[in-house]
């Protein structure tokens, strides 16, 4: 696998520094960025030679597609337009996917069972003797299922509904290294891949327009500096900007808001995917095997439910989903899993094995109520970023696929008859050229959507996660949803809502709640925190900008707004240990937050969870983060 790093790119592509470029090139943008780079100047004290350095201009690029997010939609995408670019335009469409992990897949988590059907539309021509396009070393079918409710020490069989059903139809995979392949296929026909390279901003044009993307800088000491190891960041100036950044991506959040991209839709909704990897005992695996379970841990008032995949060598994934609309902050999703895999029905299987993966993720809950309008001018929302999640099935990857051909589809259509960029040889010509093309506002995707299968899978489901969150609670939730699954299958006239709070807002004063005593990690099943981080290969400089952001970076001031009320949830919520509240006796409520930002793996609880929606995520240098294998 390729390794990128901001200088080998900018080496490896062709650039242009003009001065005078560079101020078109921040359009309206540009006032905010200047004045952001002005605060930290001051705060740091910079000699003039390093104002220099920070603010020198940036290379830029010009590109047809820019991709943010090398996960599974941003792959799709970039794959099918240069297939169509290459079967029925010029071949010569400049498709770039910029990802933040350093490895494509490294920061993938996932279950994850596959649906082959989008594979087989993506790669119609590739031969494979095990039912979906994929290398059979990294798929295993699966052959037998459980769904069980857990009860106390008990397991109690429950009926699946047909839509769930996996069993000699899907595959159990590590998302990760199916991202790795995907990522080799992806340059087979001609795109551009770039890991490690994080992207920080959005360029705007001086009609409010998406025209391309900067990317971080790197090299930036905490207080502000430029290191030996500075780089400036580059502009890739695009006819249509892709955002597959996953579950809630931080150049996302800043397109729904600019373009008010929710307005007639529901707020998000989001759960959080805690899981791991053992290598268990040979009599304790069972090949093929794909359990889902409802109940213990979680009481009544907590969504969400566990799983287990026997696949590989040996290998057996367990996991739990928690829904992040839980109202009583003393709620721990990392300790509940650590709970649920001393259920017999979990330890049985992990006994005498060893835990060789940590990871965690957000993903959306909201369905179709939740997808905000998935283009805006410029760009597009593809995959997890757009929310494509069907909560019943747990499955989101042949979704976020899907909207990446349709979304290739759209825009080959729109720019096939563009001028070739390779062939304007002059930079100034280029950006010229980008200045007088009409911005492409893709209706045609939106409309694409609507008439696709992603729409009518997510309309069948769409009442199913809601009732859980109504009056009727957990067991109400599941009584109604067994009735939807199994014999409505949404064809009713309502469309049930999520509560008008979001997942933040909707906690409840720690006051109203008994801490809850989770079981002590006894260090054979069960982890403590820090233990499973140390699973993860994640990794920050310690000498860099902290990349989560509180109001005035004011410790001590978040710590009097959230501790008194909440009682330390953020330290609960986080499944990385990353939010402590330590004692501060200059504290008037005695205690003040530390971030241990570098422990932090990206999985965007913090940005969703925060009772007051005061903690942002964003995002640190390429390469930095969790280095998953095998998730
Ligand atoms: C615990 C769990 C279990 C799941 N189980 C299943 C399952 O069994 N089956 C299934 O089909 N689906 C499952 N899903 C859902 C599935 O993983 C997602 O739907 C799918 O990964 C979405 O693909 P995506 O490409 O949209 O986003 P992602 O896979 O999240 O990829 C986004 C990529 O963008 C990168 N990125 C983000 N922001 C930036 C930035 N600013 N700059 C550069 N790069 C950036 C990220 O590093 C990442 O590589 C599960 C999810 C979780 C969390
Ligand atoms: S700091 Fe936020 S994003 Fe990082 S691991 Fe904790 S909750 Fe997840």
């Amino acid at each position: 696998m390729i390794k990128f790093t901001n200088e080998n790119l900018i080496r490896g592509i062709r650039m242009t520094i003009s001065a005078k470029s560079r101020h078109l090139a921040l359009g309206t943008d540009m006032t905010r960025k200047f004045s952001l780079s002005c605060r930290f100047l001051n705060k740091a004290n910079l000699t003039e030679e390093e104002k220099e350095l920070l603010n020198e201009p940036r290379a830029r690029d010009y590109v047809d597609v820019c991709i943010v997010g090398g996960g599974p939609a941003g792959l799709a995408t970039a794959i099918k337009l240069k297939q169509l670019d290459n079967s029925s335009g010029t071949g010569q469409l400049r498709v770039v996917v910029l990802e933040k992990s350093s490895v494509l897949g490294g920061q993938t988590v996932s279950g994850a069972i596959l649906e082959p059907g989008v594979w087989k539309e993506l790669f119609p021509d590739e031969k494979s003797d095990i039912g979906i396009p994929l290398p059979k070393e990294l798929a295993t079918l699966v052959t037998k299922e459980h769904l069980k409710f857990l009860k106390g020490k008990w397991a109690i069989s429950v009926p699946e509904p047909s839509q769930m059903i996996n069993k000699g139809r899907n595959y159990i995979v590590s998302l990760n290294q199916v991202v790795g392949y995907l990522g080799e296929k992806a340059e087979e026909v001609g795109v551009e891949v770039y890991p490690g390279i994080a992207v920080s901003d959005l360029i705007y044009d001086e009609n409010n327009a998406v025209k391309g993307v900067i990317t971080k800088d790197a090299g930036i000491s905490k207080s502000g500096k430029p290191k030996e190891t500075f780089e400036r960041g580059m502009e890739f100036w695009a006819r249509q900007t892709v955002l597959a950044e996953g579950c809630h991506g931080s150049l996302t959040k800043q397109a729904l808001a600019k373009y008010d991209l929710r307005k007639g839709r529901q707020h998000q909704t989001y759960g959080l995917g805690i899981k791991e990897v053992w290598e268990v005992k040979p009599e304790n695996f069972n090949k093929g095997f794909a359990a889902h379970t409802m109940g213990y841990p979680l009481t009544n008032d907590v969504y969400g439910g566990g799983f287990q995949y026997h696949f590989g060598d040996g290998l057996v994934t367990v996991g739990l989903v928690v829904g992040l609309d839980y109202k009583n902050p003393y709620v721990s999703p990392y300790k509940e899993f650590q709970k649920m895999k001393h259920h017999p029905y979990y330890s049985k299987v992990l006994e005498g094995g060893k835990c060789i993966a940590y990871a965690a993720r957000a993903l959306n809950e909201g369905g179709l109520q939740s997808v905000p309008k998935l283009n805006f001018p410029g760009g597009v929302l593809v995959g997890a970023s757009a929310g494509f999640m069907n909560v019943p099935k747990i499955k989101g990857t042949h979704t976020a696929m899907k909207s990446g051909l349709l979304a290739a589809e759209s825009i080959f259509e729109s720019i096939k008859g563009l001028p070739v960029l390779e062939e304007v040889e002059d930079e100034d010509a280029k950006m010229a050229m980008f200045d007088k093309e009409a911005t492409i506002n893709l209706e045609s995707y939106e409309s694409a959507f609507k008439e696709s299968s992603i729409y009518k899978e997510l309309y069948e489901v769409r009442n199913i996660r809601p009732s859980f969150s109504g009056k009727l609670g957990g067991y109400g939730g599941m009584i109604y949803s067994g009735i939807d699954s199994l014999i409505l299958k949404g064809k009713v006239p309502w469309t049930l809502k999520f509560d008008e709070k979001n997942d933040g807002e909707i906690l409840e004063p720690a006051s109203k709640y008994k801490p809850i005593e989770y079981p002590k990690p006894d260090g054979v099943i069960s982890f403590d925190i820090l233990t499973s981080v140390s699973r993860t290969g994640t990794y920050h400089d310690d000498d860099e900008p902290c990349h989560l952001r509180v109001p005035g970076q004011d410790m001590v001031k978040y710590a009097e707004r959230s501790f008194p009320v909440w009682k330390g949830v953020e330290s609960r919520f986080c499944p990385a240990g990353v939010y402590e509240f330590v004692k501060d006796e200059k504290s008037p409520v005695g205690t003040r937050l530390q971030i241990n930002s570098q422990n932090c793996i990206h999985c965007k609880t913090c940005d969703i969870k925060a009772p007051r929606q005061d903690i942002t995520w964003k995002v640190p240098e390429g390469g930095d983060g969790p280095k998953y294998t095998l998730t």
